[in-house]
């Protein structure tokens, strides 16, 4: 294996476990419990939590992507799920304001559990990685390492969903999109 490609693979390794047990089953229940469920995020860490949502329509959510436009009008039990590292971005804070007007829950996965965007929701899960405005804890560039780790904790997620909704891989197939 490559030198870098080998030290990327260790600084994913070297990131603690963000969600203690009774975290990650309650985000569980809110995923499964709403109604439909936002995501957003922007640049990198947006193409994360796409993959999210990605899965999560896999699995039978009903789920929408702010800013596109086939995204529906939001209700009090829908659920917006935040990605950013800094928690800073204004567009999101925008986003999680009119989101709390509306009585959504909300929850976001960040660098920072005391960014403006975190004062928003009711789940803050802190990764112990850096934002763009950060540069000690990688030898990666910007947010690298907490969009890498965002990912696979989301895939984590996915499998416990599996799980609790007693859903197989056959069946997120049937569910894959036919036409892409
Ligand atoms: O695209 C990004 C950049 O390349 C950092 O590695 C970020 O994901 C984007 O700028 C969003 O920032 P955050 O909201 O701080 O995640």
């Amino acid at each position: 294996m490559a030198f870098e490609l080998k030290k990327i693979c260790e600084e994913i390794n070297n990131v603690d476990d963000p969600v203690d047990e009774k975290t990650l089953n309650r985000i569980c229940q809110i995923i499964i419990n709403s109604n439909h469920i936002y995501f957003s995020g922007s640049g990198r860490s947006g193409l994360m939590i796409k993959s999210f949502a990605n899965r999560l329509l896999q699995l039978g959510l009903e789920v929408s992507v702010v800013g596109e436009i086939s995204s529906p009008h939001t209700h009090s039990n829908d659920l917006l799920i935040f990605n950013s590292a800094s928690g800073k971005s204004e567009k999101l804070i925008a986003q999680a304001k009119i989101a709390k007007n509306n009585g959504l829950k909300e929850i976001l996965f960040t660098v920072d559990n005391n960014s403006p965007l975190a004062q928003f929701c009711e789940i803050v899960v802190q990764i112990n990685a850096q934002s763009k405005f950060e540069h000690n804890k990688s030898i990666q560039p910007m947010g690298a390492l907490f969009e890498q780790f965002s990912l696979l904790l989301f895939d984590s997620i996915v499998l416990r969903l599996m799980k609790e909704l007693n859903i197989t891989e056959e069946q997120m197939i049937q569910n894959h999109a036919d036409i892409e």
